[in-house]
């Protein structure tokens, strides 16, 4: 299978200097099995950069890497001039500071109110006075259209308002880098299509600097200005550009398949 590396969005020198986040020949295995190898990607300041492929292929486990989950076994990850695997424990927890993360379920705390689960990384991780708290929980649920949830539990809440309320909390932090693990995942297309309102809206208004896996062709033909194709057979990176631009120009046939939502034998485990 030949990689398709000559779109635009291709990583040279010039994408590097922009980069908010490194990827650098990046080798992901458990134990023996190698899932992902010579991984190289950079993710540019204030775009939504897409980690695509079918089912299995390593996206989350990418994504778990890309937020210290999982050590690479090889290669590194620079955010702005820090390596992040090559330091020390305090070192990482300083560096994830400036990630946001926002699992596919919202992964709330059931027991606690919307309000109280975007407070509490402010209560951990920061000495703000309480009534300071309270203004920028406030602030952060008013940016995702949920301040009137504010005391609600999360067992009140619809999947879409539980999306925005984990996006209110990895967002609590003021994150430089947004995660997002499978965001359209669970609902309907009207509310997908609002969350990617919601999410092209905070990089366009915040200059948040996003990094998403998604299944979800028209999610990310909406959102995304520039990715990765992870291929499960070859297990490693076979084209890199924007979902757009993957699904207009590239002839890989596993990538044009996927893109177009063609069943091919070669791509038989991808998602449907
Ligand atoms: N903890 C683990 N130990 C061993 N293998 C694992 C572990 N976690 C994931 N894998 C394997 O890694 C491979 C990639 O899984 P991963 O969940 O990253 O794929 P994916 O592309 O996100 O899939 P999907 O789109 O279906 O969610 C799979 O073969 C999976 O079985």
């Amino acid at each position: 299978m030949n990689a398709d590396l000559s779109s635009p969005a291709t990583h040279d020198a010039a994408d590097a200097a922009q980069a908010l986040l490194s990827v650098r020949d990046v080798t992901l295995a458990f134990g023996p099995k190698v899932i992902q190898h010579d991984i190289s990607f950079d993710v540019k300041r204030g775009s939504i950069f897409a980690v695509m492929g079918g089912s299995g292929c390593g996206k989350s486990t990418l994504l778990k890497s890309m937020i210290g989950l999982l050590r690479p076994t090889k290669g590194e990850y620079l955010v702005g001039t820090d390596n992040y695997w090559a330091g020390t424990d305090e070192d990482r927890v300083r560096i994830g500071r400036r990630f946001g993360v926002l699992f596919q379920s919202g992964a709330l705390w059931s027991s606690m109110t919307v309000g109280e689960n975007v407070a509490l990384p402010m209560q951990m991780f920061t000495t703000l006075k309480p009534h300071v708290i309270r203004q920028l929980v406030e602030l952060k649920l008013g940016l995702v259209g949920m301040l009137h949830a504010i005391d609600q539990y999360p067992s009140e809440l619809s999947g879409g308002m539980k999306k925005r309320a984990g996006l209110a909390r990895a967002m609590s932090l003021d994150p430089d880098i947004l995660f997002f693990d499978e965001p359209s995942a669970g609902l309907d297309p009207i509310t997908s299509a609002r969350l990617d309102e919601l999410i092209l809206n905070l990089r366009d208004g915040l200059g948040a600097t996003i990094v998403l896996v998604s299944h979800e062709l028209s999610s990310l033909f909406a959102i995304a200005d520039d990715g990765i194709f992870l291929d499960p057979e070859s297990k490693t990176a076979i084209a890199h550009g924007s979902p757009t631009w993957l699904r207009d120009h590239c002839e890989n046939p596993m990538v044009h398949a996927f893109m177009h939502r063609e069943r091919t034998d070669s791509s038989s485990h991808g998602d449907r």
